[in-house]
């Protein structure tokens, strides 16, 4: 500890302690328990707890920030951290990815299917995104725009199937309309929204959908099984299903990346799907080095799966969670989609090169959710072998090598030298200038400045599927409140006053499990109704 508090103290940063190194595995296993005990400690001496693990930066928000000014420096036994919340230097930082790479020790277990763009750096990062980026083309977004819609129909009916009882479980649902729309948008193959298991292609003894759903919702035991090996008779049933889900899966992609390779030798078109546009990407570079080996498209495959599921799913279920405690807002939603699928130039549904950019309070909606309840909590940055500059609130710094720099995402999308002084206030209209109630059409977004809201990071590494998941959100948006409107199912003797309250109780009670989630949905069921 010595050694990182003498490394720390070049940094001329204010300095905190905590006895976790930031990839402590005892933190990340005890900490979600251990830690609301220790922060109820005496002489401030839980306040470690605070900037250990990124749960605690997100129930922490600006709060460190206030304290200790735009940056502060963490010191452990294993490691320094400097974490930041300045938006000028978030967007520096970001904007210099050799400088500012992603740990490789973080970042190395989501290989479990072979290296890909978000696990590499340098050069390697470079041929993986240039390949990797092109699948994420306006004809794929027009694609995940029907295919979303479709999905939030199914969905839609599920849940007004739920009559007063309501539907337990918000999330649980987004997550299947997000998997079938990846599975739809990235791989070709569509299911419906309410199929039970589903059947097995030849050969196979689960779906393509099933064999998924198990790896991403078993992430860590997906990660162990694939980085030991372990004799079978230490592995449970359910490790065992988990160790079968990702054999079948690797399986599929290998014959899904054949059949595909096979199809561009026979000079079939391409479709619009994800994987389809890697492959022939890649294929228009292979003999030469540029290309992705094997590995390597099993591996960005998997990544475009594992980022695009939980992100969304968990985004799309506080923003319905905190639609049912605003009825005014569910108002305010429905007033654009009459303007734009009922008004005089009226939309059809599924134009989606007409209708997207229109929806502006559809997407104000996704942001102010991103803003407060964002499932990247940081953007989590490390200094390389040589150490590097930058500038904080104006003036410059140099971090030494081998430092974890976290963007402090939950931090600047909270403080109220950026938001103002209701920035802990969920408020979608924040994000809408000119507003003129007669005049849709002039609405416009509100911008930030640069690198204070980056919940798809920023710069070259920026997330490519920030599209993707705009339009999967606005469409199941305009799909579930165009005709229909939701509220929390009362308890007995509870007014609607109370229920909110309970609402907000339920998101706040967030942690992250590789995202934001909430920990407890089941508190609110969640009824929903046709307006008439
Ligand atoms: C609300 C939804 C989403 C959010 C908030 C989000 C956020 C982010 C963030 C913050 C990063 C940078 C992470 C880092 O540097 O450590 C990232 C990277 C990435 N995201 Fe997303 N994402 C979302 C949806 C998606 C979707 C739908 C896909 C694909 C279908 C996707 C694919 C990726 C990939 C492949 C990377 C790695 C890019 C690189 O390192 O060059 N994401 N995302």
């Amino acid at each position: 500890t010595y050694k990182n508090y003498q490394k720390a103290r070049t940094i001329g940063l204010p300095i905190v302690f905590s006895p976790f190194t930031t990839l402590s595995p005892i933190w990340a296993l005890f900490g979600p328990r251990l830690g609301p005990i220790c922060m109820r400690l005496p002489f401030g001496l839980g306040d470690f707890v605070r900037h250990s693990g990124f749960s605690f930066f997100w129930h922490d928000r600006y709060r460190m920030h206030e304290q200790y000014g735009p940056a502060l420096c963490v010191v452990t036994p294993g490691d320094v951290q400097v974490i930041i919340a300045d938006g000028a230097a978030a967007d520096d930082m970001l904007a210099r990815r050799r400088d500012f790479i992603k740990c490789p020790a973080m970042y190395q277990p989501l290989e479990l299917f072979g290296p890909n763009v978000d696990t590499v750096n340098g050069e390697a990062w470079q041929r993986h995104r240039r390949l990797t980026t092109p699948p994420f083309n306006e004809r794929n977004s027009s694609f995940v725009w029907k295919e979303s819609l479709t999905q939030a129909s199914g969905m839609l009916k599920t849940w007004i199937k739920a009559g007063k009882e309501g539907v337990v479980q918000t999330p649980n649902y987004t997550l299947t309309l997000a998997l079938h729309v990846l599975t739809a948008a990235g791989f070709g193959k569509s299911y419906d929204f309410d199929a039970g298991l589903a059947m097995p292609a030849d050969g196979h003894t689960l779906s393509y959908r099933d064999a998924l759903r198990e790896v991403l919702k078993n992430l860590f035991v997906s990660i162990i099984i694939t980085s030991v090996t372990l004799p079978s008779v230490m592995l449970s049933k359910s490790m065992k299903d988990v160790k079968t889900a990702i054999a079948e899966f690797k399986q599929y992609m290998v014959e899904m990346v054949e059949e595909e390779k096979s199809l561009v030798h026979e000079k079939e078109a391409e479709k619009d799907n994800l994987m389809s546009v890697l492959v022939r990407a890649s294929e228009a570079e292979a003999g030469g080095r540029n290309g992705l080996t094997n590995e390597e498209i099993y591996g960005n495959l998997f990544i475009y799966n594992l980022a695009g599921h939980d992100t969304t799913a968990h985004t799309l279920a506080y923003a319905i969670t905190l639609m049912a405690a605003h009825p005014n807002l569910q108002t305010w939603i429905r007033e654009e989609l009459d303007f734009v699928f009922g008004g005089e130039d009226a939309v059809g549904d599924e134009d989606y090169e007409k209708a997207f950019p229109r929806l502006k309070r559809c997407l104000a909606l996704m942001y102010e959710t991103l803003r407060l309840y964002g499932p990247i909590v940081v953007v989590p940055k490390y200094v390389g072998d040589a150490p590097t500059k930058v500038k904080i609130a104006g003036k410059e710094y140099t971090i030494p090598a081998e430092t974890h720099a976290p963007i402090n995402v939950a931090a600047l999308n909270t403080l109220p030298m950026y938001w103002g002084h209701d920035s802990l206030i969920f408020r979608p209209d924040r994000w809408i200038d000119n507003p003129n109630p007669t005049d849709l059409s002039t609405e416009e977004h509100f911008q930030p400045a640069p690198g204070v809201f980056v919940p798809w990071a920023a710069g070259p590494r920026i997330c490519p599927g920030k599209k993707f998941a705009q339009v999967e959100f606005v469409a199941v948006i305009s799909k579930i409140f165009r005709k229909h409107k939701v509220g929390p199912v009362l308890l007995q003797g509870e007014t609607f006053e109370d229920a909110k309250k309970r609402i907000y109780e339920v998101v706040e009670d967030s942690h992250m499990v590789i995202t934001l989630q909430m920990k407890h949905p089941e508190k609110v069921n969640l009824v929903w109704e046709e307006i008439v």
